[in-house]
């Protein structure tokens, strides 16, 4: 049967990017999706706008919600101090795979921990399992509808403290309603729209960033 789109994905790293090179790593999928195939990584434009929100936060723990093939979790991981690392969930073991070999070709699997499970079950075991007091960051850029539904429970979990940044991938296209709603609405966060594009196109997309101010 045909190679899926990640593995081809995979194989545009191999062929393109150099081993231990993160940069590489970036440009390499960004050309391909570009050129070649689309796929939703969240790109260069708005990858650009994910690099700032990083390195303004300087986080210790960053969490990353939907792995993919590991795009954002390399441009994460390249902008982090060491000590500091990125817990990454992916439930598509397939996807999983691919992932951890991109994360592998660009010499940054000990900043990245990628764990192969759903963020409805995980998100309660961060404390237990991985030690995590509070997140400093996380980016959200699974399933749409679960936006909204997994930062509710990493409040409920304690996982969301003052100065916790949620950044969140697509809240115009695909779009996720209810999540911008309720940080936009909610006196417990200030948010601001970041206006991009959908990622190789011309579409209009953007990332909120919502600052958790405390109870
Ligand atoms: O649909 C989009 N993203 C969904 C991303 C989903 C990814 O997160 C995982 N996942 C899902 N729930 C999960 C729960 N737990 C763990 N992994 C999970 C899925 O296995 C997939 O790897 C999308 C679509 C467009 N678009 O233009 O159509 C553009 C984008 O930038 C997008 O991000
Ligand atoms: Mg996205």
């Amino acid at each position: 049967t045909r190679t899926s789109r990640p593995q081809r994905i995979l194989k545009a790293v191999q062929r393109k990017a150099t081993v231990g090179d993160p940069q590489s790593v970036i440009t390499a999928i960004d050309h391909f999706c570009r050129h070649r195939e689309w796929a939703m990584n969240v790109g260069d434009e708005k990858g650009s706008i994910l690099d700032s929100v990083v390195s303004e936060v300087s986080p210790v723990t960053v969490l990353e919600l939907g792995t993919y093939c590991g795009y954002s979790t390399v441009r994460i991981a390249r902008l982090l101090p060491p000590g500091a690392c990125v817990i990454t969930l992916e439930f598509n073991p397939d996807y999983a795979a691919i992932a951890r070999q991109v994360i592998k070709w660009s010499g940054l699997e000990d900043k990245v921990q990628l764990v192969e499970g759903a963020s409805g079950d995980w998100i309660p075991w961060m404390k237990e399992h991985f030690g995590v007091q509070a997140f400093d960051l996380v980016f959200l850029d699974h399933w749409k509808e679960r936006y909204l539904p997994d930062t509710k429970l990493l409040e409920e979990c304690g996982l969301i403290q003052k100065g916790t940044v949620l950044l969140a991938d697509n809240v115009i296209c695909p779009g996720t309603p209810d999540y911008l709603e309720y940080v936009r609405n909610s006196p417990r966060y200030n948010s601001h729209y970041y206006r991009s594009h959908l990622e190789y196109t011309k579409a209009e997309d953007g990332l909120e960033k919502s600052v958790f101010l405390g109870y």
